[in-house]
C-alpha cells in the first residue's frame, strides 16, 4: 500500500478499534440486560419473541437517526442484536419451504435474524403442520407474489389451521441464471419452480430463446440440479448460487423489477398493540346479493381502513367463497374492536387470524 494512504488509514483504523470495542461492551451489556428480562419472563411463563416490542425497538431507531447509515441498514443490523439477545434468552425453532437458498429462507432470516434453529421443510402443509405440533415456535410462509397473486395453498390453511398470524414480511425477488462455470456454454435446459420461468419469460425469450425450459420443485432444488450436471442452468437466489457453488451468469432477469413476495410468519402467540399494526381476517357471507357490501359497511362506519381483499372458493359447490381481508390497526384498538364486533354479528363466517406490526 502506498505510503501516504497508510499514514492516513493507521489512526483512523485505531479510532475505528477503539469504537468498536466500545460497541462491543454496550452490546455485551445489552445482551446481559436481554437475559435478565429472559429470567423474568420465565418466572412469569412470559414469551420470548416479542414481535410488538421488536417493531418498535426499529421503529425508534429509525427516529433518532440521524444517518449517515440509511434505514434499511440500521434495522437489518438490530434485527440481528434482538435475533442474538433473543436466541440468550431462548433460541427460536423457526419451520419454512426449504430447501435452504429458497426466498423463503431468506425471509426467515429477515423477519428473525440469523440466531435461530431454521427447520426445512418440504411443504407448505408441513410448515403449518410443525407449528401446530410444536416442533417449531414459528412458521414462514409464503402469501402472495405481486406479479403471481396468492399462493392458494397458504390461504386454505389459513382458515383451517389453529395457528396465527403474527408478523409480515415481504422479499424482493431478484432472480438470477447460473451455471458451474458462469456461462452458458454446453448448457442446454435452464430449470427452475414454474413460478420463476414465468416470472422471467420475457427476458428468456428475448436472450435465450434458444434453450429449453424444464420446471423444478424449487429454485433451490433447481440450483442443486444445476451443481452436478454442467449441462443445466438454473434460475435461483443469488443465496442459492452460494448454497451449491454456483456462478451468476445475469442477475435480476425477472420481468418485473419491482417483483416482491410477502410471507407470512405464523405461531401461537397473541401480540399486543405496537401503534402500527394490521389485523388479517377471514370472513363469509350468505350467497345473496349485496352481502358483501352489508359485510364491509361497519369497517367503513368505524374509520377503519382495508389494505386488502381477496376472494377465495369454499369449494362446497354453490359459488360461496371465503374472503380474505386485512384492515389497518389492532385488534385491541378501540375502533377496530367495535368494527369486528359489529362485523361478527353480520357475517355467516368470522376468523381474526392476528393482529401484528406492519413491517418497516
Ligand atoms: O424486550 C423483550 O421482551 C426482550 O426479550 C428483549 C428483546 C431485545 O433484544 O430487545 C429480545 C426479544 C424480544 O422479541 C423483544 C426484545
Amino acid at each position: 500500500m502506498d505510503d501516504d494512504l497508510q499514514k492516513k488509514l493507521a489512526p483512523l483504523r485505531e479510532r475505528i478499534d477503539a469504537i468498536d470495542a466500545q460497541v462491543l461492551e454496550l452490546l455485551s451489556e445489552r445482551a446481559r440486560t436481554a437475559q435478565a428480562v429472559g429470567m423474568a419472563k420465565e418466572h412469569h411463563a412470559g414469551a420470548v419473541f416479542r414481535p410488538e416490542r421488536e417493531a418498535q425497538v426499529i421503529r425508534r431507531l429509525q427516529e433518532l437517526n440521524a444517518g449517515p447509515l440509511p434505514g434499511q441498514a440500521l434495522s437489518a443490523i438490530w434485527m440481528e442484536i434482538m435475533s442474538a439477545c433473543r436466541a440468550l434468552e431462548q433460541p427460536a425453532r423457526v419451520a419454512y419451504l426449504g430447501p435452504q437458498g429458497t426466498y423463503s429462507e431468506q425471509a426467515v432470516l429477515a423477519h428473525f435474524g440469523h440466531a435461530v434453529d431454521a427447520i426445512s421443510c418440504g411443504t407448505i402443509d408441513e410448515v403449518f403442520r410443525s407449528v401446530e405440533t410444536r416442533r417449531a415456535d414459528f412458521g414462514i410462509v409464503p402469501l402472495e407474489n405481486s406479479n403471481e397473486g396468492a399462493v392458494n395453498r397458504t390461504l386454505d390453511l389459513l382458515l383451517s389451521s389453529p395457528v396465527k398470524v403474527l408478523g409480515e414480511r415481504s422479499v424482493a425477488v431478484v432472480q438470477c441464471l447460473m451455471t458451474q462455470s458462469g456461462t452458458l456454454d454446453g448448457v442446454s435446459v435452464i430449470r427452475s419452480h414454474p413460478q420463476s420461468l414465468a416470472q422471467c419469460q420475457g427476458w428468456l425469450s428475448d436472450h435465450h430463446p434458444e434453450l429449453a425450459r424444464a420446471s423444478a420443485a424449487s429454485n433451490a432444488e433447481a440450483a442443486r440440479l444445476a451443481s452436478e450436471d454442467p449441462t443445466v442452468a438454473a434460475i435461483a437466489s443469488e443465496q442459492a448460487a452460494q448454497r451449491w457453488g454456483l456462478k451468476v451468469v445475469a442477475a435480476g432477469i425477472q420481468d418485473d423489477p419491482h417483483n416482491r413476495t410477502r410471507f407470512l410468519a405464523i405461531g401461537h402467540l397473541e401480540t399486543t398493540p405496537s401503534g402500527r399494526d394490521k389485523t388479517s381476517l377471514i370472513l363469509a357471507v350468505p350467497n345473496e346479493a349485496g352481502a358483501v357490501y352489508r359485510m364491509l359497511a361497519p369497517l367503513a362506519e368505524n374509520d377503519v381502513s382495508m389494505t386488502r381483499f381477496e376472494s377465495r372458493p369454499a369449494r362446497t359447490g354453490q359459488w360461496e367463497y371465503y374472503f380474505y381481508v386485512d384492515i389497518e390497526g389492532h385488534r385491541q384498538d378501540p375502533k377496530v374492536a367495535k368494527a369486528l364486533a359489529a362485523l361478527q354479528a353480520r357475517v355467516a363466517f368470522f376468523k381474526v387470524l392476528g393482529s401484528y406490526p406492519v413491517s418497516a
